[in-house]
């Protein structure tokens, strides 16, 4: 009774999640260039998990495949903010990659999201646990993922997996406040880039303005950290209209693009 209760809240929680993550366009910036996601939501129960190179390590034993230690960036003028480029080898994209195309959740064309709450996959909790220790280990200051977020338990316990074809993005948004701070996205196969723009009540009273848009490549096998202001005070989003993925004077050749999001649901205040 208990379980079948809190099945139907998660349930709600995921229609929640998904009506106010996608459902709603940005008024702002023309809101075309979105094509709305066919959301896969009827995902099936995991069967027995398959032995993948990714999965079975001792804790520690994927990361330590990387030659040097992660090198982590904080993005200039969003606080809250880092990257870890060479976070995975490519040797560990491909295995994620086949981890996540043995979910049978994109066998359909028009399947390109697929969400997960409570226990993750184990190969997610694999990368959960990469992405703990490459902050650990960060001597970088201040800590990429802060104390009391980093050590919680669990780090992460809803991951979401995008596939944009070409020409996809996703809306300007800032993630739900049903999901606690520290968000983590992994980006697979084709780099892209990702604005940042501050919320209008972000810059009441500060000095100078802010910029109108912070554009952040994130590449193949990188690591993206939002906590505090870039969680709660920037939006994101990807516009991969012809003529908006420029880096460097130069515009991105699109491939498809397939990222993981790991957060956590916020407790209810009973527990
Ligand atoms: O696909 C991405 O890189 C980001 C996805 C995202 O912002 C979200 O799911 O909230
Ligand atoms: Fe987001």
């Amino acid at each position: 009774m208990e379980d079948e209760e809190e099945d139907e809240e998660l349930e709600r929680e995921k229609r929640r999640a998904l009506q106010a993550v996608f459902g709603e366009s940005d008024d702002d910036d023309g809101g075309e260039q979105i094509t709305p996601f066919h959301l896969h939501v009827g995902i099936p129960p995991f069967s027995v998990l398959p032995s993948l190179p990714f999965s079975g390590r001792t804790k520690g034993d994927a990361y330590d495949q990387r030659q040097d230690k992660a090198s982590w960036e904080q993005v200039e003028g969003i606080r809250g903010l880092w990257l870890c480029r060479d976070f995975l080898s490519p040797e560990l994209q491909s295995t994620l990659l086949a981890a996540i195309e043995n979910e049978g959740w994109f066998t359909e064309e028009t399947h390109n999201q697929a969400m997960r709450f409570g226990d993750l996959p184990i190969w997610a909790s694999d990368l959960s646990d990469l992405i703990q220790e490459a902050a650990a280990v960060s001597d970088a200051e201040p800590h990429p993922i802060p104390g009391h977020l980093l050590w919680r338990d669990p780090l992460f316990d809803q991951l979401i997996v995008n596939v944009y074809a070409p020409g996809e993005g996703i809306c300007f948004h800032v993630d739900l406040m049903r999901f606690e701070d520290g968000i983590a996205v992994v980006s697979l196969e084709s780099p892209c880039v990702m604005d940042f723009s501050p919320l209008a009540a972000a810059d009441a009273g500060e000095g100078s303005p802010s910029p109108a848009k912070i554009p952040v490549l994130l590449h193949p096998g990188s690591l993206m950290v939002l906590s505090g202001e870039a969680r709660y005070r920037w939006e994101h989003g990807i516009d991969r209209r012809p003529g908006f993925q420029m880096w460097e004077g130069e515009e991105l050749r699109q491939g498809r693009r397939t990222s993981i999001t790991l957060r956590r649901l916020r407790r209810s205040p009973s527990g």
